[in-house]
C-alpha cells in the first residue's frame, strides 16, 4: 500500500516538473486547435478527399466540380448500372456509389425511374444496390474483416481468406456457350476442356447470378485491364460479391492509372461472380451446383458455386485464348522472366509444377509468372500479379515469394496461429491447393511494364509422377511440339476439385483446361514463332526421381532444378556433352554444375532397373495412346514438320 501511495506521489510529481517542458517540446500539437468540434467532426477530418477511383464521399462535390466531371461520375455510374441491370424486367435496383453504413451521405443515385407497374416491375427496383467501385486495398481489407467471416490479417500484414467448400478449380463444371460462331470455331468433344452449353441456358444462370448480386446491399467493381501490350490490351469488369474477389482481383489484373480509369468507358468483357450463390440443378445442363459459365458473344462469364478465385482469373485466361489467337498471338499457360543480358525464357507447366516458383529468380527480371501472348513485337504478361502456391513454402528456398507475402497480398485457404497470426505453410487442414496473390511489384525484380523481346528458351515443365523422365533434355523442334502437344505432366493434389494425390495426365499445351482452339493451332503458332526466332526448347522434369510417386522415389529436389534452369540460361547447356535415352530419344546432357552427374540419367537413381524399364514403357504407351487423338492433324503448313513430330515420340 505504502509504496503504491509514494508511487502515486512520484507520479504526480513527475506531471507536475514535466509541464514547462511539454510547452517547449510540444508546441505542433498546442499551437493549432483541433477544427473539430465533435468526435464526428474529428473522425472526419482523417480522411482526405479521395483519388477518382474511390467513391465520391461527399453529394457537395458534384456542385462544386466541373460538368464534365459530373457528367464523367454519370456515365461511369450508367454504364455499371448496365452492366448490373436484369434482361428480363424492365426496372433493376438504383445504383449508388458508396458503402451503405455511411447512411449520413446523400446517395449518387445512377438512374432513378419513375415507373408505372407492370409485369417487368418487380421490389428490386425499390430498394438500392450500392457499388463499392476500384476500392483500395486498404478498404477492401475494411470490408472484408467487417462483413467475411474467415478474414484475418496475418503477422506479415496479409490478408488471409477463406474460399469456402470449393479450394481449387472445377473443370468439369466449366461451360461455353456453343452458338454458330464457337461452333466452327472452338475445340468441342473428346479431350476438349469446352463443355457445351446452349445461349439460353446462359442467360438463364446470368440472370441467376444478376438477381443475386442485385438482391445484395453492395457488391464490387473491379474496371481492369489484361495485357501489358498496349495495341492489345483488354477491359475487363469484375463484379463480385465479396471484398476478397474484389482484392484478389486488383491484384491479379493490370491496375489502372487513375486517368486510365476515368477514360475507361464500357469494358470489353465482363464477370458476374455469384459464387456464394448455387446454380440451379432443374436448369439444362447443371450437373452440380457449381457452374462456370463463358459466353464469347456476349463477352460474359458467370460464376455460381464456387467462391475459389482461381475461376476468375484462369477464365480470363481462357478468353484471351480466343481473343489472342483471332489475331495471330500466341497465348501461352508460361511463366517468363529475363536475364540481364535481355535473353528471355518461357516455363511451360500445368498447374503445380513449377511456373511461379521458378520464373521468379533472384538473378532475373520477372515478366510474369502464369499467362502470357507471344506476339510480332515479343511477350507480353497478361496479368499484373503473380498466384503461387504456398504449401510448404519456406523462406530460404523462395525468398522472393515469402517477402511479398505482405499487406495487400491475399492469403487463400492458409492456416495461422489464432493469437500470433503467423501462418503454418505446413499446414494442410484447409487444403493443400493454400495460395498467395500479390501484384508483381511485389516481387523486387519484377519487369515493368511486364514486355519482353522473342524468347531464347522454352522450357516444358513436367512433373513427372512415374519419375522415369530424364531431370532435363535437350529438344529438337519437333520434339518440343510433341511434348507441347501431349501435355504429360502430374496433376498435383488440389489444384482442381477432387485431386488428392498426384495423377498422370496429358494436357495439351501444358494448360488443356484452358485453351478454347485445337491444341494444334497453338502449336503451329509456337513452331513458327521458335523456328523464326531459333528458340531452343527443353523438357523438365520437376516431378520424381529414383523412382515413382507412392514408391522409391522423391521429389527432385529445387536446388537441383534450380541449377538446370540456371546452366539453361547462362546457355551452358546448349554447350555440353549429350547422351540419347532409350525409348523417348532424349537428349540428357552428362555433366551440369551443381547436380550430381548420377542423378541426371533416371536408370541409375532407381534402385530396381527392372521397375524402371517396365516404368518407362508403362509411360510410353500412355504417350502413344494419348497422341492417337492427334495423328490425324498437320502443324502449320508444313507437312515435313508434321511428320518429325509424329516420329518425335516414344519407340519401342
Ligand atoms: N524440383 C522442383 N521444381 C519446381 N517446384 C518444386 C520442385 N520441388 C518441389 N516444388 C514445389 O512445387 C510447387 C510448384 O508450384 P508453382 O511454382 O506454384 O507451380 P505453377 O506456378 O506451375 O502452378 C511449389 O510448391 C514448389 O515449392
Ligand atoms: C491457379 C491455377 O493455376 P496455376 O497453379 O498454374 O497458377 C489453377 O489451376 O487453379
Ligand atoms: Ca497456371
Ligand atoms: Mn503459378
Amino acid at each position: 500500500m505504502a509504496s503504491n501511495g509514494v508511487g502515486v506521489l512520484k507520479g504526480l510529481a513527475k506531471i507536475q516538473t514535466q509541464k514547462k517542458e511539454e510547452a517547449d517540446v510540444c508546441h505542433d500539437d498546442c499551437a493549432t486547435p483541433i477544427k473539430a468540434q465533435t468526435i464526428d467532426e474529428l473522425h472526419s477530418l482523417q480522411k482526405k478527399k479521395s483519388a477518382p477511383n474511390t467513391p465520391h464521399e461527399n453529394a457537395h462535390d458534384v456542385f462544386s466540380s466541373s460538368i464534365p466531371e459530373i457528367e464523367r461520375q454519370k456515365q461511369q455510374l450508367q454504364s455499371i448500372s448496365a452492366s448490373l441491370a436484369s434482361l428480363t424486367r424492365e426496372t433493376g435496383p438504383k445504383l449508388v456509389k458508396g458503402d451503405p453504413e455511411r447512411k449520413h451521405e446523400t446517395p449518387r443515385v445512377a438512374h432513378v425511374q419513375h415507373f408505372e407497374p407492370t409485369i417487368g416491375v418487380s421490389d428490386s427496383a425499390l430498394k438500392f444496390t450500392h457499388v463499392l467501385y476500384n476500392l483500395s486495398p486498404a478498404e477492401l481489407y475494411e470490408q472484408a474483416i467487417k462483413y467475411e467471416k474467415g478474414s484475418f490479417i496475418t503477422s506479415s500484414g496479409a490478408l488471409a481468406t477463406l474460399s469456402g467448400a470449393k479450394t481449387g478449380r472445377s473443370p468439369r463444371d466449366k461451360r461455353v456457350v456453343r452458338d454458330e460462331t464457337t461452333e466452327d470455331q472452338l475445340w468441342w468433344g473428346k479431350g476438349s476442356p469446352n463443355i457445351e452449353m446452349d445461349e439460353h441456358t446462359f442467360m438463364v444462370n446470368r440472370e441467376r447470378a444478376v438477381d443475386y448480386l442485385n438482391s445484395l446491399d453492395k457488391v464490387f467493381v473491379n474496371d481492369q485491364f489484361l495485357n501489358w501490350d498496349p495495341k492489345h490490351r483488354i477491359k475487363v469488369r469484375i463484379i463480385s460479391a465479396r471484398a476478397y474477389h474484389s482484392l484478389f482481383m486488383h491484384n491479379m489484373c493490370i491496375r489502372p492509372t487513375p486517368e486510365e480509369l476515368e477514360n475507361f468507358g464500357d469494358p470489353d468483357f465482363t464477370i458476374y461472380n455469384a459464387g456464394q450463390f448455387p446454380c440451379n440443378r432443374y436448369t439444362h445442363y447443371m450437373t452440380s451446383s457449381t457452374s462456370i459459365d463463358l459466353n464469347l458473344a456476349r463477352r460474359e462469364m458467370v460464376i455460381l458455386g464456387t467462391q475459389y478465385a482461381g475461376e476468375m482469373k484462369k477464365g480470363l485466361f481462357s478468353v484471351m485464348h480466343y481473343l489472342m489467337p483471332m489475331r495471330q498471338i500466341l497465348s501461352l499457360h508460361s511463366g517468363c522472366n529475363m536475364g540481364k543480358g535481355g535473353d528471355v525464357a518461357l516455363f511451360f507447366g500445368l498447374s503445380g509444377t513449377g511456373k511461379t516458383t521458378l520464373s521468379t529468380d533472384h538473378n532475373r527480371y520477372l515478366i510474369g509468372d502464369d499467362e502470357h501472348c507471344w506476339s510480332e513485337n515479343g511477350v507480353s504478361n497478361i496479368e499484373g500479379g503473380c498466384y503461387a502456391k504456398c504449401i510448404d513454402l519456406s523462406k530460404d528456398k523462395e525468398p522472393d515469394i515469402w517477402n511479398a507475402i505482405k499487406f495487400g497480398t491475399v492469403l487463400e485457404n492458409v492456416v495461422f496461429d489464432e493469437h500470433t497470426r503467423e501462418v503454418d505453410h505446413s499446414d494442410k487442414s484447409v487444403t493443400e491447393n493454400t495460395r498467395a496473390a500479390y501484384p508483381i511489384e511485389y516481387i523486387p525484380n519484377a519487369k515493368i511494364p511486364c514486355v519482353g523481346p522473342h524468347p531464347k528458351n522454352v522450357i516444358l515443365l513436367a512433373c513427372d509422377a512415374f519419375g522415369v523422365l530424364p531431370p532435363v533434355s535437350k529438344l529438337s523442334l519437333a520434339q518440343t511440339m510433341y511434348h507441347f502437344i501431349s501435355g504429360y505432366t502430374a496433376l498435383v493434389a488440389g489444384t482442381e476439385d477432387g485431386v488428392k494425390e498426384p495423377q498422370a495426365t496429358f494436357s495439351a499445351c501444358f494448360g488443356a483446361a484452358f485453351i478454347m482452339l485445337h491444341p494444334t493451332k497453338y502449336a503451329a503458332m509456337l513452331a513458327e514463332k521458335m523456328q523464326k526466332h531459333g528458340a531452343t526448347g527443353w523438357l523438365v522434369n520437376t516431378g520424381w526421381s529414383g523412382g515413382s510417386y507412392g514408391g522409391s522415389g522423391n521429389r527432385i529436389k529445387l536446388t537441383y532444378t534450380r541449377k538446370i534452369i540456371d546452366a539453361i540460361h547462362s546457355g551452358s547447356l546448349l554447350e555440353a556433352n549429350y547422351k540419347t535415352t532409350e525409348v523417348f530419344g532424349l537428349e540428357i546432357p552428362t555433366e551440369i554444375e551443381g547436380v550430381p552427374s548420377e542423378v541426371l540419367d533416371p536408370m541409375n537413381t532407381w534402385p530396381d532397373k527392372m521397375a524402371y524399364k517396365d516404368s518407362l514403357l508403362k509411360l510410353a504407351g500412355l504417350f502413344k495412346k494419348n497422341f492417337e487423338g492427334f495423328t490425324d492433324y498437320k502443324i502449320g503448313k508444313d507437312s515435313k514438320l508434321t511428320e518429325e513430330i509424329l516420329a518425335a515420340g516414344p519407340v519401342f
